[in-house]
Formats: C-alpha cells, structure tokens, sequence
C-alpha cells in the first residue's frame, strides 16, 4: 500500500463533539495500524478522515511505528475549503481566488481557521484578505466560529456528516501531498510530529 485513506469508523450524531466517538474509534484505529504494519510501503502515505482524526492519526502513529511519522497525517482540509468558501462567498469572488488561508489546531471545534496571510486575486493583483473584507469583527468572530462549526451544521440539516465535500477534500489533500501546491500557495492537513 502506497497511499490509504483511513475512512473506517463511526460517525458522530447531531449533539456530540468529534471526541465523543474517541472510545469506539480508537479500538478500531489499533487494528487498522496492525493492518499498516504489515501491508504498507515502508513510505505510505497515510490520511486519516475518520474522527477523531487527529487523535486516530495519533494512534496509528504509536501503533505502526514502521511508517516515518511524517506520513502519518489527518483531514484539515476540508476546514481549509470551508474556510476559502466563507471568504469567497463574502467577497463575491471565485473560490479558486482566494488562498493561503491556514487552519491552526484540530480539526474540531477548538480550532484556528487564520486569514492572516490569506489573499486574494484581483484586477489589480494579490490583495489582503483583511483589507477586501473591511470587517474585522465578523473576521474575528462569525468567520471563525462558522468554519469550526461547518461540520455539526451539516450533520443538524442532513442528520448524517458531511460526504462529497469531504471525500473532495481528501482527493485535495492526496493530490496535493504527492504532486505540491503551486509556488506561493500552500494548504493545511494535520501532524503528529
Ligand atoms: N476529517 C473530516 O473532515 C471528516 C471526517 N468524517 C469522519 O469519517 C468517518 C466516517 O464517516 P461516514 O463515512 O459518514 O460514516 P459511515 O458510517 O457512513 O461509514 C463508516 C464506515 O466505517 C466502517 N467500519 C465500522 N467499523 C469498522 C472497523 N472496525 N474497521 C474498519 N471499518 C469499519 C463501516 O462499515 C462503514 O462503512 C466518521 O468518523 C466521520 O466522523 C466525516 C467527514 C469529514
Ligand atoms: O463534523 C463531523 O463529525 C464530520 C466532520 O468531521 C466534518 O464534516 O467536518
């Protein structure tokens, strides 16, 4: 196995924080790292989606010590998305304008979604973000708690999580992780180091 994509494990349900599932998925991530440690690439690529995935990449990293830590990593991305959506969406620009936005933390409700390096592209080049939007306030507050949000909102209105979105994300985070991100652009996925 070069790359795998850790989808396995229960979901949360509307009401609960990603933690929550911590007791059932962390048996399971045990046995998935067993499966690791004798079917990967000495260098796999892993992505873990399931949640939580920080603490699940955390796992597989004690558990399958033949994979480099480095390759051990987790799905911030679609947090990176949600957050490039909110700009694009408030600006009235084209997702694909906006970049370099960073999410800071676990991919849960304590996270950091930063648009402090984050720009913009406009007829007249590479702009701020701070200084399009013109409203720190909703920066500093609104933006952040609707990203750290997106997830348990998605599972209030369909009463299951998030599933193209994600499955999308992870593509970005694979297609990214092996190919790069174009000069002067970068993403966020997760660590354990
Ligand atoms: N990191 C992220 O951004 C996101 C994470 N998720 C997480 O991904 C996970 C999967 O979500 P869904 O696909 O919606 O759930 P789902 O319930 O549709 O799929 C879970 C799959 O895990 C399998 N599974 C159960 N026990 C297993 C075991 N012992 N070993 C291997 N596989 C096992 C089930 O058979 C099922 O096919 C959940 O933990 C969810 O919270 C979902 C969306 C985004
Ligand atoms: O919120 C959930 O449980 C599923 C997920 O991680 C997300 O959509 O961000």
């Amino acid at each position: 196995v070069n790359i795998a994509v850790m989808v396995g494990g229960f979901p949360r349900k509307e009401g609960m924080e990603r933690k929550d599932v911590m007791s059932k998925n962390v048996s399971i991530y045990k046995s998935q790292a067993s499966a690791l440690e004798k079917h990967a690439a000495a260098n796999c690529k892993v992505l873990v989606v399931a949640n939580p995935a920080n603490t699940n990449a955390l796992i597989l990293k004690e558990f399958a010590p033949s994979i480099p830590e480095k390759n051990i990593t987790c799905l911030t991305r679609l947090d990176h998305n949600r957050a490039l959506g909110q700009i694009s969406e408030r600006l009235n620009v084209q997702v694909s304008d906006v970049k370099n936005v960073i999410i800071w933390g676990n991919h849960s409700s304590t996270q950091y979604p930063d648009v402090n390096h984050a720009t913009v592209k406009t007829l007249a080049g590479e702009k701020p973000v701070r200084e399009l939007v013109k409203d720190d306030a909703w920066l500093n507050a609104e933006f952040i708690t609707t990203v750290q949000q997106r997830g348990a909102a998605i599972i209030k209105a369909r009463k299951l999580s998030s599933a193209l979105s994600a499955a999308s994300s992870a593509c970005d985070h694979i297609r990214d992780w092996v190919l790069g991100t174009p000069e002067g652009t970068w993403v966020s996925m997760g660590g354990v180091l």
